[in-house]
Formats: structure tokens, C-alpha cells, sequence
């Protein structure tokens, strides 16, 4: 049985508990939605400040040179690379993760089509638990290429080996369940794909920042994913996608805006795509959010993924264990695997009554969210979350409970 005391000890004890200071975070306030909207770093503001200031008030167009703003979404997406397994010149920042996915399976689609034993090809598979977005973009861009493809949505993860039959184009799978938490086994299953020949793609929107990942030994062949979340990239902070290098000189995909060609400023009438991981993009960055992820990305400096993992596994069981002890009789029913090898950084239970438990939650201070059906998600973010918050937001939780503080008709934001 672990106590409040055991908690403050924890805290009192743990390695990376300074890291918080790095963020601005309302007093308060326990923030368990950093899978959805990750915190605002304390430098983000003046970064801010400096951007609009001395880099469009006063560099004005000069400073696409002199402010480094071109290089901005390579210089970045190097620096996230190795938080994902990435090497130098594989990964770009740049639009959104559901734009990437578009351009991912774009790419895909066509390597296959061109390979001499793969071009008949047709279906690609995901998961129906899939984020919502990752399905809208294979359906939007089988419909638009009108050549046959089908979609395969698997029912649930342990359907993937019978359905790798030898019409299998392209697997596009997310590392870690938006709504569940659970984690496929990376390398295992990128093995199993290029078995069966088809190519595979990662969604790692709920992993970059979260989770240890190794997409070069995993030998995956592109990914994708969000800034917004773990990285704390700020609210719709633009995307990155992943190409090694192995497959650049082949990726083609058909968003061939100008910031993808070979020479931008050449003004040439044809397309001609850019030798490297620059050939992923499409046309102008949003500078003054790009410019913020760094901030981001910089906190990731002061600390390994290991020891990340590690705190977010000793939060997580904390929560999971207290919520069994504490909350127990109220019908909560864990939804997220208890293996760590099979979970990533947040715990969802299902109550019948979730969305209005949530609200409640939110409105005594313990913000998570809530996924349709009937689920209460909490993200555990090592770099700012403390295990005495994961105290406090169970008993919020055990007196919301017991004494049944919720509104069953709570009227519902656009954003649940
Ligand atoms: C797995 C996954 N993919 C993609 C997205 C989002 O894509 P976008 O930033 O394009 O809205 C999310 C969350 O919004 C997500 O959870
Ligand atoms: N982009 C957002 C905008 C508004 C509200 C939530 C999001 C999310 O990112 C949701 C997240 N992908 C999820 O796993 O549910």
C-alpha cells in the first residue's frame, strides 16, 4: 500500500523532479494531458518575444537568411532525430501529422508499384482503433488514386500475421494507441511486414518524446508524428516526418510544392525534388510556431529517453495500482495494458459515466481527457509530473467517486 508519504519521499528522491522548473504550469493545476497538448516551456515565451520582434519586426524578409528561418525544419528535425532513432538529414518538421501520413503513403504506394514482384499490390492495413485521422488519410488518398486499393482495418492487433497475405502493399500502424495506451513491439512487427513484403510506416504521434524508439534499428521505412504532444512543441506546432536515407533518393510524393524542389529560388518551370529529407516538404513553414518547438526540444538535452521511460512507467504503475486501491468499487475499468513492453506514457480506464467524471476532474484542477467510448485518458509526462500529483489526482478522483460529483448531462465542448 503505497501512502502520500511514500509519494513526497518519491519525489523527494527522484533524479529529474527539477526538470519542472523548465515549464510554466498554472498553480494549482495536475496536467495529465500532455498526449494531447504538452506544456508551455518557460523559454517558449521569450522565444516568442525574440521572434516577433527582432526577427519579423525588425529582419523583416532577411531573415529567412539571417535568422535561419530556410533551414528551420531541417536544423529542427535534426535535433528531434535521436530522440526517435533518426539520423542527421532523415527527418523534417513540417506541416501536419495527417498531411505527412498523406505524403508517407503517397511514397509508399509508389515504391511498391514500381518494384518489379510488388506492383500488384493492393491493400494496405491498419488498425479500426486507429487515430480517427490515419484512416481518413488511406481512405482519402485510395479514393483519389482510384486504382484499386483497398483499406484492411484490423479488428484488433493480434489479426496483423493472417492478414499479411501477399496482396499487402503498405502497414500503417501507430506506435501507441491514442485511446487505449497500448504499444506494438516496433522492431517485431516492421520484421513481420518486410517479411511479407509489404512496406511499413509508423504513426508516432503518442511515442516521440514518450517512449523509447529506434526507428533505424526497427529498419521501418517512414514515420510520422506530432510536436504538440510529448514534445511540447506548442498547440498545432507543425508535424515531422522520418525518411531514411536508404529510401530518400526514391521518395516521391505529390505534394511537390516549391520547398521540396532542388532549388527554390531558381523559379523553375518543372519540378525537380530536393536531394534530401527536404523533399518531404511542400510549401511555406509556419515560422513563428516552428521556431517554438525548439524550445521544446532543447528540455530533451538535459535528460536521457531511458530515464524518461523509466519515471513514466514508475507514474503510471503508481497511478494504476492507486486508482485499484482507492477507487476501486466504482465500476473503472483499466483499458491500458499492464506489461510495459506493451504500453506507452498514458493509462485510460473506461466508466460508464467518463466524460462527466472527467469534467468534474477538470474542474477541481486534474486535467485529463476523455475519448468516445466511455474513456478517461491520463498522460504522464516524466519531465514535469510528480508522484505526489499522481496522489492528489486519485483522491480527487476517489472523492468524485464516492461522493458522485458529476453532472451526467454535462454539456459537451467541441473538444472533449
Ligand atoms: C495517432 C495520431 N495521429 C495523428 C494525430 C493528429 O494529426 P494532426 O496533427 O494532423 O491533427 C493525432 C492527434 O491529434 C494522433 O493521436
Ligand atoms: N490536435 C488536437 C487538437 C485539439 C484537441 C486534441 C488534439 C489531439 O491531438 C488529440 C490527440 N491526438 C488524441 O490522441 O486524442
Amino acid at each position: 500500500m503505497t501512502t502520500q508519504h511514500d509519494c513526497l519521499a518519491l519525489d523527494a528522491a527522484d533524479p529529474l523532479a527539477a526538470l519542472r522548473g523548465q515549464f510554466s504550469l498554472p498553480a494549482g493545476i495536475t496536467y495529465l494531458d500532455g498526449n494531447s497538448l504538452g506544456a508551455r516551456p518557460k523559454a517558449a515565451l521569450r522565444r516568442a518575444h525574440d521572434v516577433l520582434e527582432a526577427e519579423w519586426g525588425d529582419g523583416l524578409i532577411c531573415s529567412w537568411n539571417t535568422a535561419g528561418w530556410y533551414d528551420l525544419p531541417s536544423r529542427l528535425g535534426d535535433k528531434l532525430a535521436p530522440l526517435v532513432g533518426a539520423g542527421k538529414g532523415e527527418v523534417v518538421i513540417t506541416d501536419s501529422t495527417s498531411v505527412n501520413l498523406f505524403k508517407a503513403l503517397a511514397a509508399a504506394i509508389k515504391l511498391q508499384a514500381n518494384h518489379p514482384e510488388r506492383a500488384q499490390r493492393r491493400t494496405i492495413v491498419t488498425e479500426r482503433d486507429s487515430f480517427p485521422t490515419d484512416i481518413y488519410m488511406a481512405q482519402g488518398i485510395i479514393e483519389w488514386l482510384d486504382r484499386g486499393y483497398t483499406l484492411q482495418l484490423l479488428d484488433s492487433w493480434d489479426q496483423l500475421p493472417a492478414a499479411l497475405h501477399d496482396d499487402v502493399a503498405v502497414v500503417m500502424l501507430t506506435h501507441v494507441n491514442y485511446r487505449t495506451g497500448r504499444m506494438f513491439d516496433m522492431p517485431a512487427v516492421t520484421a513481420q511486414a518486410h517479411e511479407a513484403g509489404a512496406l511499413m510506416i509508423w504513426d508516432l504521434a503518442h511515442s516521440a518524446g514518450a517512449v523509447e524508439v529506434d526507428l533505424r534499428a526497427a529498419q521501418a521505412d517512414f514515420a510520422v508524428g506530432c510536436t504538440y504532444k510529448y514534445l511540447n512543441g506548442g498547440p498545432g506546432a507543425p508535424a515531422f516526418i522520418w525518411v531514411p536515407e536508404r529510401h530518400q533518393a526514391d521518395f516521391s510524393q505529390p505534394l511537390s510544392g516549391w520547398w521540396a524542389h532542388r532549388q527554390p529560388f531558381a523559379m523553375q518551370a518543372s519540378f525537380v525534388p530536393a536531394a534530401g529529407i527536404r523533399r518531404a516538404m511542400c510549401g511555406t513553414q509556419p515560422i513563428a510556431s516552428l521556431a517554438l518547438i525548439e524550445c521544446g526540444l532543447d528540455v530533451f538535452d538535459l535528460v536521457t529517453m531511458a530515464a524518461l521511460r523509466r519515471k513514466s512507467l514508475a507514474l503510471s504503475d503508481l497511478f494504476i495500482a492507486l486508482v485499484e486501491e482507492h477507487c476501486g468499487a466504482h465500476g473503472l475499468e483499466l483499458v491500458t495494458p499492464l506489461a510495459h513492453a506493451e504500453r506507452g506514457s498514458h493509462v485510460s480506464f473506461s466508466h460508464r459515466h467518463g466524460y462527466a467524471v472527467m469534467q468534474s476532474l477538470i474542474a477541481h484542477g486534474v486535467i485529463g481527457d476523455y475519448r468516445e467510448p466511455h474513456v478517461m485518458r491520463f498522460g504522464f509526462t516524466p519531465l514535469y509530473t510528480s508522484y505526489s500529483e499522481v496522489w492528489g489526482a486519485v483522491q480527487t478522483l476517489k472523492r468524485i467517486l464516492d461522493e458522485g460529483d458529476y453532472q451526467i448531462d454535462a454539456a459537451r465542448g467541441a473538444v472533449t
